[in-house]
């Protein structure tokens, strides 16, 4: 989508959602990461005006890695100050996020899309922990 976006992609049939995000890490920079040390600190979901499809993204941190990150041909991975993350570059929804993760918040975010460029409405909730926000969540 000529983005800059963080690691990820779809979950595998037979793999759990961790696992895929440090296949995807590996596949898309060739970083090693092990599974104890990502962290889940967020919960998105996207929804998009007229299309029944929701869309579920978990997001994982770590700051233990292996590795340098290498272009693929998924990924030109480049590494920025946070002063300068280039937003207008980005999902319009990582500028309304990417400030609580800046701040080592968990949160629980939704965002429902008018094509791809416009959000209609959003919420972010912050959580004390992703434990308490799956404990807690009605289906
Ligand atoms: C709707 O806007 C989005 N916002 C944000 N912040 N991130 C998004 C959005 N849409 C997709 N993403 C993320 C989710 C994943 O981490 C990546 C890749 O998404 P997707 O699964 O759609 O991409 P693929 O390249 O098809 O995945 P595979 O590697 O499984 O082929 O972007």
């Amino acid at each position: 989508m000529n983005k800059w976006n963080g690691f990820g992609g779809k979950v595998e049939a037979r793999e759990t959602i961790i696992d895929a995000a440090a296949r995807e890490l590996k596949e898309e920079c060739c970083i090693d990461v092990k599974i104890s040390d990502l962290k889940n600190i967020a919960h998105l979901e996207f929804t998009f005006e007229g299309e029944p499809l929701l869309m579920d993204v978990r997001v994982f941190t770590t700051n233990i890695f292996e590795g340098t990150p290498k272009e693929t041909e998924e990924m030109l991975p480049k590494w920025y100050t946070v002063e300068d993350i280039p937003f207008n570059d980005m999902w319009p929804d990582d500028k309304l996020w990417f400030p609580y993760m800046l701040k080592n918040k968990n949160f629980y975010g939704r965002f429902h899309y008018k094509g791809y460029d416009k959000i209609l409405n959003y919420k972010i909730e912050e959580h004390e922990s992703m434990e308490a926000f799956y404990a807690n969540r009605k289906s």
